[in-house]
């Protein structure tokens, strides 16, 4: 059971062979293509534009071809609305397990961040033609660490670039340290509205496994305190799965979490990631992790457990009740665009070119230093951007949109696909196992996965992929 953190980056499979350069305005650095072919001949179609008349002809039908003088632009049209990411690097210390994009540095150049967090969400919403930001998520690294002055300048920055609607959620994850527990009030003064506490766990023994700064008894106080400044909009993150962590152990988190818990808990399964002083001892064998079963046994357990204190599961890590749920996090698993700015933000968003509109998927420049630089340069430090065939995006809504409990819609799938989800799914003889297993639930107004599918929509979703993959590309095949 692998959390949804992760964005499933379709970058990281793109088979580009070189790096090209263009001198066009526009096209700095690399600009990765999709898999099929080789990138010279795709990229001498780039620059030529007859790749872009193909292309982003099949994509504006799809999605909508408004430019920015179009006449019947509304407000609320997908392709003008985007929410904003917004990554902060820095932490004050290395948690053993964690290989976010995070840097240690505790001389901190405030204002030079600002200045260019703010001017990188003025060159994407500009780019990308956006005229209303629905959220605004600062992640990292340790957000709370930034200083209110500046979460208040990107609020303020993101409503003169776009419209920020007055009740627009603006998440911010802390960290329930002391030090970062006194700053509350002033985050919500900076235009802060809802609040993720770092919680992990409430255990000494798997706080100091993890490398965490904070005491259990910290992270009470904290999310007690973000409970008085944010009633109703705090959110907790605990984490299970980990080295010599039995069921009761676990159990206790839990109960502990709904004893202290506003309306939002997140669940993520610990990932062991290459690189981390966590993977090092675990191949040293000074820990063992717990087997699949006994995780497995934790998941269902904590549904189990929230659903019964009046949590609903509304996606596989997250957890809701009296209507919580997180609206940056939502349109994430909607497909829905989002502008990601900061180091190593990741983003999706249509970006204007002569002959219309077409989607990218974006990175940020990893390195906060160079991704200063850059931005003082050029505006932006996009370090990659893949333009996303009509495919890469299908394959996202089925893996992020059916991770949800709503699953995902016919009406939305056809945003994006001629092919409505019956087309492409009702003769597929793996979704009909799924079916009959009943892990799947198939009509003509949605896909969605059952309660039990969700507890192992991984394996589900495996199979789903690969078989949407192949028909996708019987149906290329077909029209060329
Ligand atoms: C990337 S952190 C950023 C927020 C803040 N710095 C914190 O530590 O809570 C956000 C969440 O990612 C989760 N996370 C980080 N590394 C993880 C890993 N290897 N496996 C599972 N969850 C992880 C943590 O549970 C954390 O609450
Ligand atoms: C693991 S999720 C936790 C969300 C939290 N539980 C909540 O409900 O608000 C947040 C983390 O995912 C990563 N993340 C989210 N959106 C991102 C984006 N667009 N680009 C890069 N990283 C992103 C960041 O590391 C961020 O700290
Ligand atoms: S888990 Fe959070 S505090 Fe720990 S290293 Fe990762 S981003 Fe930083």
């Amino acid at each position: 059971m692998k959390c949804s953190r992760y964005m499933c980056m379709r970058l990281s499979n793109v088979t580009c062979s070189c790096r090209l350069t263009y001198t066009s305005a526009g096209y700095r650095r690399w600009i990765g293509v999709p898999r099929t072919g080789t990138v010279c001949n795709i990229g001498n179609r780039i620059l030529s534009g007859t790749y872009f008349t193909s292309h982003v002809s099949r994509m504006a039908s799809k999605v909508g071809s408004s430019s920015k003088n179009d006449k019947n632009f509304t407000l609320n049209a997908w392709e003008d609305t985007a929410t904003l990411y917004v990554h902060w690097p820095y932490c004050s210390k290395r948690c053993t397990y964690c290989n976010f994009n995070k840097y240690i540095n505790n001389n901190v150049d405030h204002r030079r961040m600002e200045r260019c967090l703010e001017k990188e969400i003025q060159s994407l919403t500009k780019v990308s033609g956006v005229k209303k930001i629905g959220s605004i998520f600062f992640g990292g690294g340790t957000p709370s660490l930034a200083q209110p002055q500046t979460l208040q300048r990107v609020v303020e920055t993101a409503a003169a670039c776009a419209l920020l609607p007055g009740d627009a959620e603006v998440s911010l994850e802390a960290n329930p340290t002391l030090l970062e527990t006194k700053k509350i009030r002033e985050m919500k003064q900076a235009g802060v509205n809802r609040l993720s506490v770092g919680t992990q766990s409430f255990s000494h023994k798997f706080l100091k496994l993890l490398g965490r700064e904070h005491s259990g008894e910290d992270a009470v106080r904290c999310i007690e305190e973000a409970k008085s400044v944010f009633p109703g909009k705090t959110s907790l993150d605990l984490i299970f799965g980990l080295p010599e962590q039995s069921i009761s152990e676990w159990e206790s988190d839990l109960k502990q979490a709904i004893n202290v818990a506003d309306n939002h808990i997140s669940l993520y399964q610990l990932t062991l990631e290459r690189g981390t002083a966590l993977f090092k001892d675990i191949m040293m064998g000074h820990y063992v992790m717990p087997d699949d079963d006994v995780v497995a046994e934790m998941y269902e357990l904590a549904v189990q457990v929230l659903e019964d204190a009046g949590f609903e599961r509304y996606e596989v890590s997250n957890f809701a009740r009296k209507n919580a749920r997180s609206t940056h996090n939502q349109a994430y698993w909607r497909g829905d665009n989002y502008i990601g700015v900061g180091p190593g933000a990741h983003g999706r968003f249509l970006v204007h070119t002569k002959e219309g509109r077409h989607r990218e998927a974006r990175i940020q420049t990893l390195e906060p230093q160079p991704w200063m630089t850059e931005v003082e340069k050029y505006g932006d430090g996009t370090r990659k951007r893949v333009i996303q065939e009509t495919n890469d995006i299908l394959e996202e809504i089925l893996m992020l949109g059916l991770r949800t409990k709503e699953g995902i819609s016919n009406v939305h799938w056809q945003k994006f696909s001629n092919s409505s989800i019956q087309d492409i799914f009702a003769c597929n003889e793996d979704v009909q196992d799924f079916v009959d297993l009943g892990l799947l639930r198939l009509d003509e107004e949605s896909l969605c996965a059952t309660s039990k599918g969700l507890n192992v929509i991984d394996s589900v979703l495996r199979v789903l992929l690969n078989s949407l993959h192949h028909n996708l590309q019987d149906q290329d095949s077909k029209h060329t």
